[in-house]
């Protein structure tokens, strides 16, 4: 099902927050008619009301896609708007953490076609990961679907068990936050060394922005762009010493963070 089938059938949204908005920017920059779109959000953005979609008014009998980005907060009260849509051949896209295929194969009934799927808020410049499964009924051709919707912002990687999402948002899906938290902290540390807080911010934003492209295209793996970075007995080895110690270090905390954001994505499950 590529765009042109979706603008015939309908896509509806239910939920348009901050994801749902990177996701409707990206599909209308390629060329999705805005009016395909039928948006349900009680509180809509004036973003939103300006992109020639349809918002809270009268939605399609089939549509070609329910996607489905409500927080796991509001599933329970938000999906019976879109119950309806169950047995009528619309695939069901969700990005929302925690709720798992089955909630949707029993809120819309069995043989219902669901991909679940995990992005990140770099969406919003075109830049996330979105990790997607399907359950036994959605096809080859279901996951295309999602795969295309879903690199409007940015890599689509496929998993091969539903449980795997959990680690998956401990990783990706919460970790845009870890990063902007070092970029702080980064930020911080060169305060308190003598910079003032706006160029000390600038160098952290550049170096973590500038780290990551490199990571991102360079053919060398983070180990060896890190060694590339370290001079023997210099200022890197000095602050790596801090960084990579075995039991204070990056590490472990590092582990303890993604061990903590992936049992609160299970314990969401319910
Ligand atoms: N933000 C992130 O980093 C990521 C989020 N996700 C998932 O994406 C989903 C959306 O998150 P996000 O966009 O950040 O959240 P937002 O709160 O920005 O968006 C959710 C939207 O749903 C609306 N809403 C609330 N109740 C209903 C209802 N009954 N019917 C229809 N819409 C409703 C909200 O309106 P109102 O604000 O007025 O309540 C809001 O506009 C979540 O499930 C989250 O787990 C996944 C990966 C990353
Ligand atoms: O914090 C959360 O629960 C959501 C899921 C991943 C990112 N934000």
């Amino acid at each position: 099902m590529g765009f042109e089938d979706i603008s015939r059938r309908g896509l509806v949204m239910l939920g348009c927050g901050k994801m749902g908005s990177a996701m409707l920017e990206g599909w209308l920059k390629r060329g999705l008619d805005p009016a395909a779109v039928h948006v349900i959000d009680p509180h809509p953005s004036d973003w939103l009301r300006a992109q020639g979609v349809s918002v809270n008014a009268a939605l399609p009998d089939a549509p070609a896609v329910l996607m489905i980005a409500v927080k796991p907060q509001m599933m329970q009260a938000a999906l019976p708007q879109v119950a309806g849509f169950g047995g009528g051949g619309t695939l069901v896209l969700s990005v929302a953490a925690g709720t798992p295929i089955a909630a949707y194969e029993a809120a819309f009934g069995a043989g219902t076609r669901v991909v679940r799927s995990m992005p990140n808020t770099p969406a919003a410049v075109g830049k996330g990961i979105t990790a997607i499964i399907g359950n036994g009924a959605a096809t080859a051709a279901d996951l295309d679907t999602a795969e295309s919707l879903l690199s409007a912002i940015g890599q689509v990687v496929r998993l091969e068990t539903e449980d795997q999402i959990d680690a998956v948002t401990g990783v990706s899906g919460s970790g845009p936050a870890y990063i902007f938290y070092m970029i702080d902290a980064l930020a911080a540390a060169g305060e308190a060394e003598g910079l003032p807080p706006a160029l000390a911010m600038q160098l952290a934003k550049a170096t973590v922005a500038g780290a990551g492209a490199l990571a991102e295209q360079a053919g060398e793996t983070p180990e060896q762009l890190r060694i590339n970075v370290t001079s023997p007995n210099g200022t890197t080895q000095a602050g790596l010493g801090v960084l990579m110690d075995a039991g204070t270090g990056l590490m472990p905390l590092m582990r303890a963070t993604v061990a903590a954001a992936t049992r609160r994505s299970r314990e969401l499950r319910g």
